[in-house]
């Protein structure tokens, strides 16, 4: 590995590295390439089933110059499920990070066979390669682990609600709390849970070096899709998504169970800084689990829906909808079998110890430019689908 003429939180030179990033053609991982190939010299074998979301990076576009980080970065299409090929990949590589997965909570109660498999089943090859070749390993796991909060089972009228050691989230201390298993919401959970601790385990018998990441609801551009225009007319997306396409179709957002459940949203931009420090600085890292989250963002996703409502009025110059919300049980909405996680606040300690690290920007503001960007990017398309449907 060359050194970068770039230094560690320590002071000690970046050497250049290879990086198979699994997943790279996701919402997350496309912000991950783009940071590493704009911003450091390292190397990304990219990973993927898709590429759209990082179409960008591997080819000039349409009579543009050549690309500034030449052919730092490769894509390779493959399903990890069944590809000999992973081996050699995570082989050539001084890191792996392993993003892929099925992630969106309508699929986890409707398609929990898939869910699991994804999350536990699929990431086994990746940790057992990683493990057998001394390769270090940053694995994507999520806040959902951690499922309920000590809090939501109090009486409602307690005034403990109120206290932090309630409901704080925090790495090494707060337990995994789950539904029963006919809730399949925590199929996606669970398996989450369980490849963590064969992680941890891997760690602790076998030496394997590993930091896990546990994302809080990072949002932005590039977040899902937008039904019927990039993805299918009956797919639902996270909430962003959900409540953009809703924004762009001019109808009411759709509040699950009257929108009472709580979130912190962090932007994307903030969140990668974040995981580029764990790459970048891996004594500090290794054998970490992190948070990585935006306490300051919390919101109902009844405010999340105001805000939303608000901030696209400003981006678009069209009027706010009338009637902005609709509530609809999350029977009607997912189905038989989900289930809600009542309140994500990320405690910071472990973050802040090892990386220094802290978010920065406002949910209003990430919420303008990411709204800027899917009113410049589907309001069109949206107004021409909707005048076919009509036209039909
Ligand atoms: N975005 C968030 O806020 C958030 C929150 C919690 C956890 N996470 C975790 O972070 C990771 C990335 O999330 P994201 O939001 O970028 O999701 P995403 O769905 O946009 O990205 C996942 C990528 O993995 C790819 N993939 C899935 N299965 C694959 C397979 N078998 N072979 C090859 N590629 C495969 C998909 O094609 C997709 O491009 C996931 O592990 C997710 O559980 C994300
Ligand atoms: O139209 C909608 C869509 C959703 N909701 C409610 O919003 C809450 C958040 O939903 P969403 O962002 O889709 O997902 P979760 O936060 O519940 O789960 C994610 O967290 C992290 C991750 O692991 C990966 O991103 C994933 O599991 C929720 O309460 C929905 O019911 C709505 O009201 N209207």
């Amino acid at each position: 590995m060359a050194s970068t003429g770039r230094v560690d939180l320590d002071g000690r030179p970046i050497k250049a590295m290879t990086i198979c990033m699994i997943g790279a053609g996701g919402f997350i991982g496309s912000h991950l390439c783009e940071k590493l190939m704009a911003e450091t010299p390292h190397k990304v074998l990219a990973v993927d089933v898709y590429s759209d979301k990082i179409k960008h990076l591997l080819e000039p576009q349409s009579g543009g110059a050549s690309l500034p980080w030449g052919d730092r970065i490769q894509f390779h299409r493959l399903n990890i499920k069944n590809d000999s090929r992973l081996e050699g990949l995570i082989k050539m590589s001084d890191l792996i990070i392993n993003l892929a997965a099925i992630c969106t909570p309508a699929d986890y109660n409707t398609r929990p066979l898939d869910t699991i498999y994804s999350n536990f089943i699929d990431a086994l090859p990746v940790v057992k390669y990683c493990s057998e070749n001394g390769k270090r390993l940053i694995h994507f796991s999520t806040c959902e682990v951690y499922g309920k909060t000590i809090g939501s089972f109090l009486p409602k009228d307690s005034p403990l609600r109120q206290d932090p050691i309630y409901y704080v989230l925090k790495e090494d201390t707060s337990p995994c709390i789950f539904g029963s298993i006919e809730k399949q919401r925590w199929s996606y959970a669970c398996a989450k849970q369980l490849i963590e601790r064969l992680i941890y385990a891997e760690g602790a018998e076998n030496g394997l070096e590993f930091t896990i990441v546990r994302p809080f609801n990072w949002i932005g551009p590039r977040m899902d899709f937008i039904p019927g225009i990039d993805g299918p007319s009956e797919g639902v997306p996270r909430v962003l998504a959900c409540f953009s396409n809703n924004l762009l179709r001019h109808e009411p957002l759709k509040l699950v169970d009257g929108g009472q459940s709580q979130r912190t949203f962090i932007y994307i931009k903030d969140a990668i800084e974040a995981v580029l420090l764990m790459i970048e600085n891996p004594t500090r890292a290794n054998g970490q689990i992190f948070n990585v989250g935006n306490p300051d963002n919390e919101v109902t996703v009844r405010q999340l829906a105001e805000m939303m409502t608000q901030v696209y009025s400003k981006v678009s110059g069209e009027a706010p909808l009338e009637v902005p919300t609709i509530d609809v049980s999350s029977k009607e909405f997912y189905g038989e079998g989900y289930d809600d996680s009542d309140k994500r606040i990320p405690d910071m300690t472990i973050i802040n110890r090892q990386l220094g690290w802290n978010p920065k920007t406002s949910l209003w503001d990430l919420l303008e430019s990411t709204l800027t960007y899917q009113h410049r990017t589907y309001a069109e398309a949206v107004k021409q689908a909707i005048s076919k449907a009509v036209a039909s």
